[in-house]
């Protein structure tokens, strides 16, 4: 028998469907199912009034991460809806029986890094969070979206989804990243060059030399914010660095059916001549470390450019808002990003809060001091996991010495939901994905980096090239 060729997505949505109705609305299986305190009250209490219970509560997996705070937390959590958030997903993952890691447990963190991390992201799998950036997981080569919170009750309940398929998007980065230039410049000037709704309706898999290349860290930042990219999911085939990353995992099949699961996981690539509905090639030779100078992830620039003038573009709408950006942002056009100086640095995040991060930012700031005008530099590990590893190889040392703050792990200045943000007027160099206006603090600046680049502006006080750093 003789199929189609299909791509990535296409293989895993059909092996996912259970029913498909006459105007193309389909019931998907979901495989795993992450939880987190900010989307999952109400999904529990819809539970509870229909007086049903969770149907496969093995497959959800429940961390709390963006209302704790990331200093003691021996001590009560001053902020009382954070608070409770907190103990209704203590009691609800309790009272349903899904497995919780609390805020004293090692293997709490954010929740796209807690389920690689524990191997409960596996290449061909459905997996959804009621967190838009659950397409994190789809570098493992699994279909991975956001949903709201009233579909957290439906699959809680069913363990399956309603959902039409999205189309398919392919993006071809070509050519090998010159040092310096990483994950991030790389997600951060494909939303460049495609806008934040360039994704919109797709599903984008990302393929060529450079993304092969990545590590699975870099694969994760790149899925990251496909979201950011307006896509409902990124996906990269999985290859032997996703395997040797899975192995040994704690929740990763073993032995025979290992065996088994491996031989289907390879083959989950998009086939020669499957139909792509949108490409897109970049050329990874000729990336520079990106900066954002706006309050969308889509305005960006060269660390070696200007900020742009708005006057230049002909769209009237688009005009307007991007002079609303740079206002809100206290830049002018023309003004160099190395001119730029700072208050805050955050390295951190479901983006860049994994070990290779900070290992990056580490090797920039060993020996070297933060400069007198950042008020707070900060690092906050991915998951406890990744601290306890960064600890290990001595970097909270490298960043303590140069000035920064080692914190507990959790989405900390990644968004105001917790103790970690800016004041107004404040300007942070931010490892994060969002730029929005609030995202880290009322009337906070937000430019979004890579964690190398964060850590030489740490130590600058303003935006340097990390390609001249020494
Ligand atoms: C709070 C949560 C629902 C939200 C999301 O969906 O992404 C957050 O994680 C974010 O990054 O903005
Ligand atoms: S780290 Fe930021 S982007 Fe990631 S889940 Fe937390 S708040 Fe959302």
């Amino acid at each position: 028998m003789t199929t189609n060729p299909r791509t990535l997505y296409d293989k895993i949505w059909d092996d996912h469907v259970v029913e498909t109705a006459e105007d193309g609305t389909s019931l998907l299986y979901i495989d795993r199912h992450l939880i987190h305190e900010v989307t999952s009250p109400q999904a529990f209490e819809g539970l509870r009034t229909a007086g049903r219970p969770v149907h496969q509560p093995k497959k959800t997996l429940a961390v709390v991460d963006h209302n704790v705070p990331t200093t003691d937390r021996s001590k009560p959590n001053e902020d009382p809806e954070s608070a409770a958030q907190i103990a209704a997903l203590a009691e609800n993952t309790r009272e349903f029986g899904i497995e919780y890691y609390d805020e004293f447990d090692k293997r709490q963190g954010i929740v796209h890094v807690v389920g690689p991390e524990q191997g409960f992201t596996l290449p061909g799998m459905t997996i959804v969070c009621g967190d838009s950036h659950t397409s994190t997981h789809g570098a493992f080569g699994a279909l991975a979206h956001g949903i709201g919170t009233s579909e957290v009750e439906h699959v809680l309940a069913t363990q399956t989804l309603i959902q039409k398929k999205a189309k398919n998007m392919r993006i071809t980065v070509d050519g090998k990243l010159p040092d310096g230039v990483t994950a991030k410049d790389i997600i951060l000037a494909i939303i460049g060059e495609i806008g934040t709704a360039g994704g919109t309706g797709y599903v984008m898999e990302y393929a060529g030399e450079a993304i092969r290349s990545l590590s699975m860290e870099g694969r994760m930042t790149v899925c990251n914010m496909s979201i950011e990219g307006g896509a409902r999911a990124g996906l990269i085939a999985p290859d032997e660095k996703t395997f040797d990353y899975i192995l040994n995992r704690p929740m990763a099949p073993k032995g025979e059916v290992l065996e088994s699961a491996m031989a289907y996981w390879k083959t989950l690539f998009s086939d020669e001549g499957a139909h792509f509905d949108r490409e897109v090639r970049l050329d990874a030779a000729s990336l520079p470390p990106i900066v954002s100078w706006g309050s969308s992830p889509e305005d960006v620039t060269s660390v070696t450019g200007v900020v742009p003038n708005p006057d230049e573009i002909e769209n009237e709408g688009k005009r307007t808002s991007k002079w609303r950006a740079l206002e809100y942002m206290g830049l002018k056009p023309g003004t160099k990003i190395t001119d730029i100086m700072l208050d805050k640095v955050f390295i951190g995040s479901c983006t860049n809060g994994r070990i290779e991060d900070l290992r990056a930012a580490a090797a920039v700031v060993k020996d070297k001091k933060i400069a007198g005008n950042i008020k707070l530099a900060m690092v906050v590990p991915g998951s406890g996991l990744v601290k306890d590893q960064a600890e290990a190889e001595g970097l909270d040392k490298i960043f303590i010495e140069a000035g920064f703050e080692w914190r507990e792990p959790g989405c900390s200045m990644c968004l105001a939901m917790n103790p970690d943000k800016l004041s107004p007027g404040e300007r942070c160099a931010s490892t994060s994905n969002r730029n929005f206006e609030g995202r880290q603090g009322f009337k906070g600046r937000t430019h979004l980096v890579s964690p190398a680049m964060a850590a030489a502006a740490a130590v600058a006080g303003h935006f340097v090239d990390i390609r001249d750093w020494k």
